[in-house]
């Protein structure tokens, strides 16, 4: 089990995005992070796996978060759990909230909680490790509420990918993997959602020395050595 309590030099070098200022979260020479508490009358994940160790990774739509969790877990071994990828699957496996999440999806909209949560839920039951990155959740403040509830636990390490909005768009029409949301109209408004809703989860952690805000500019490369360090304390 990796250690729920380190401590850390400064990680994150700053971009001047609109993001960072709104989110105004302080780049911290140490970062201390606590144990988490189950709450035992939601019963939380099944008992092998009651107490993982789970990294929250957020972001705007295109700021690198697939790309980085690839990286993670090539590098220290954690199981990557793309909230994106599960609803993906949820709709071409035909499930009876396929239509729904498609159409969400295909307007740059949140889908319900309890449907994300339970997905989480059970991929991480079902997991043979320990540690996981969740990637591209909370995307809002119910998100993370409903996922703290059920789950019986906050998050260890929350990591942020800051990177600036003419970027993120840019990456997102380049990238190609025939996605129905990657157009320009729903990255507006995946923008703007990003803003409103998901923003005060980040503000939330940052609030409670969870968040580790990483520069999301540069290569890819470049941005997994800013990364490195806040998991290589971990071990
Ligand atoms: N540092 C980077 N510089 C340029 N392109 C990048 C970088 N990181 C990721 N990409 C590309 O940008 C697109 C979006 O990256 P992705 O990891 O899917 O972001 P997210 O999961 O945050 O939406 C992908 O095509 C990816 O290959
Ligand atoms: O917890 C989540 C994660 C994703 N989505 C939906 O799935 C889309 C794509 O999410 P993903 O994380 O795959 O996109 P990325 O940020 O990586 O581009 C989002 O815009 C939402 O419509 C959602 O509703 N809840
Ligand atoms: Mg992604």
């Amino acid at each position: 089990m990796w250690r729920r309590v380190a401590s850390l030099s400064p990680l994150v070098s700053s971009s001047k995005s609109r993001i960072l200022n709104q989110v105004g979260c302080g780049l911290n020479a140490c970062q201390v992070f606590t144990t988490r508490v189950l709450n035992p009358a939601e019963g939380g994940v099944s008992d092998r796996r009651r107490n993982p160790f789970v990294t929250f990774v957020l972001g705007g739509p295109g700021s690198g978060k697939g790309t980085q969790c690839t990286k993670i877990v090539e590098t220290f071994g954690l199981t990557h759990l793309s909230a994106g990828d599960l609803l993906r699957k949820e709709i071409s496996s035909n499930s009876e909230n396929g239509s729904m999440i498609l159409n969400t999806i295909k307007e740059g909209k949140i889908v319900p909680s309890e449907v994300t949560v339970k997905l989480i839920k059970k991929a991480i039951e079902t997991s043979e490790n320990d540690r996981f990155l969740i990637d591209g959740f909370p995307r809002s403040e119910e998100n993370r509420i409903a996922y703290e509830r059920v789950i019986g636990a906050e998050p260890d390490i929350v990591l942020f990918f800051d990177c600036p909005e003419q970027e993120m768009v840019k990456r997102v029409l380049n990238r190609n993997q025939g996605r129905i949301d990657d157009n320009i109209d729903t990255v507006k408004e995946r923008l703007k959602v990003f803003a409103e809703l998901n923003l005060p989860v980040i503000k939330h952690y940052s609030k409670k020395g969870k968040l580790y805000k990483i520069d999301g500019t540069g290569s890819e490369d470049e941005i997994f050595e800013r990364v490195r360090p806040v998991f290589a304390a971990l071990r």
